[in-house]
């Protein structure tokens, strides 16, 4: 019998955004949100809240994006308790996209993509989060051990935070930063494209950019890939802000939020329930 061969990363999002609509929930366990929720801020209080994130999120929401330092700050028994959740997400079948925006010269990137995208990974994630100002090309390893074993990453391009336009609108000749990560990911999704599917490189492009996209005269649609909106809820992006940034890629687009899902906790119905209503009403959004 032929093997059927594995299922993209883009095709399992596209199936899992359609089952359960576009929300990336966060899991950032900050200090001030694990004292909220009445826990102590060490060790016991983090796989607590975490535990908590992963009953109310598994089988729930599409994708869940746990945000690495908040677990590295506690050492190898934070990472421990990022690797449990991790493993109980993808064993509920929820995809797991860890933001940990790595990124390197190509052998340690290449240790990098081993660690949380490779075949013998320890936990590995569905996707990572990626930094590619040792330019695009030096993701290479990331995007090539993605690509062998169905996995994606997000590679960022225009961040939420509003330093990153001091970099990322800078102009290389006639192309800004933005574009080169642009035109880096539109190239590794042609073939998904050419097929009508969505590609498994992503771009991340922050819900707060403003008029960044039309002023760089960014072609978010011919990337092909999906498109992380960070910054929904607590840094002030709005459903009308996506419409906005994003036009005619807003099927592609997977808002990203963390803070202002997360501060519907402790309770496990309450905190499920919060993210159920975001998702519906970004679907409705983004339909
Ligand atoms: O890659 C990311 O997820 C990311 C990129 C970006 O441009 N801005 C941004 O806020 N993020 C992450 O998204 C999360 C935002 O959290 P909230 O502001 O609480 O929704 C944090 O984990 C950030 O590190």
């Amino acid at each position: 019998m032929t093997p059927q061969p594995q299922p993209t990363f883009g095709q399992r999002l596209r199936a899992a955004t359609q089952e359960h609509g576009p929300l990336c929930a966060g899991i950032d366990p900050h200090r001030a949100l694990v004292e909220s929720w009445g826990l102590t801020y060490d060790l016991d209080g983090l796989s607590a809240f975490t535990a908590t994130c992963v009953e109310a999120f598994a089988g729930h929401v599409a994708v869940v994006k746990p945000q690495s330092a908040f677990f590295e700050a506690f050492g190898s028994r934070g990472v421990a308790v990022l690797e449990g959740a991790i493993g109980q997400l993808r064993a509920a079948g929820t995809l797991v996209l860890l933001d940990a925006k790595r990124g390197d010269i190509g052998s340690t990137m290449a240790a990098y993509a081993e660690a949380y995208l490779g075949g013998s990974a320890p936990a590995p994630a569905d996707a990572l989060t990626v930094s590619p100002y040792l330019g695009f090309e030096s993701l290479r390893p990331a995007l090539d051990t993605a690509a062998a074993h169905g996995r994606g990453v997000f590679v960022l391009a225009l961040t939420s935070n509003p330093e990153g336009k001091d970099v990322q609108h800078a102009r290389l000749g006639a192309l800004s930063v933005a574009e080169t990560m642009v035109l880096g990911a539109a190239a590794e999704n042609v073939q998904a494209r050419a097929a009508g599917e969505l590609g498994s490189t992503g771009l991340v492009v922050g819900a707060t950019v403003g008029t960044a996209v039309q002023e760089l005269g960014l072609d978010l649609a011919a990337v092909g890939g999906p498109l992380l909106a960070p910054g929904v809820g607590a840094q002030g992006g709005t459903a009308e802000d996506l419409k906005r940034v994003f036009g005619d890629a807003l099927p592609n687009v997977l808002p990203a939020s963390s803070r202002d899902v997360l501060s519907a906790g402790p309770d496990v119905a309450g905190l499920r329930d919060r993210a159920r209503a975001t998702s519906d009403r970004l679907a409705t959004l983004l339909a």
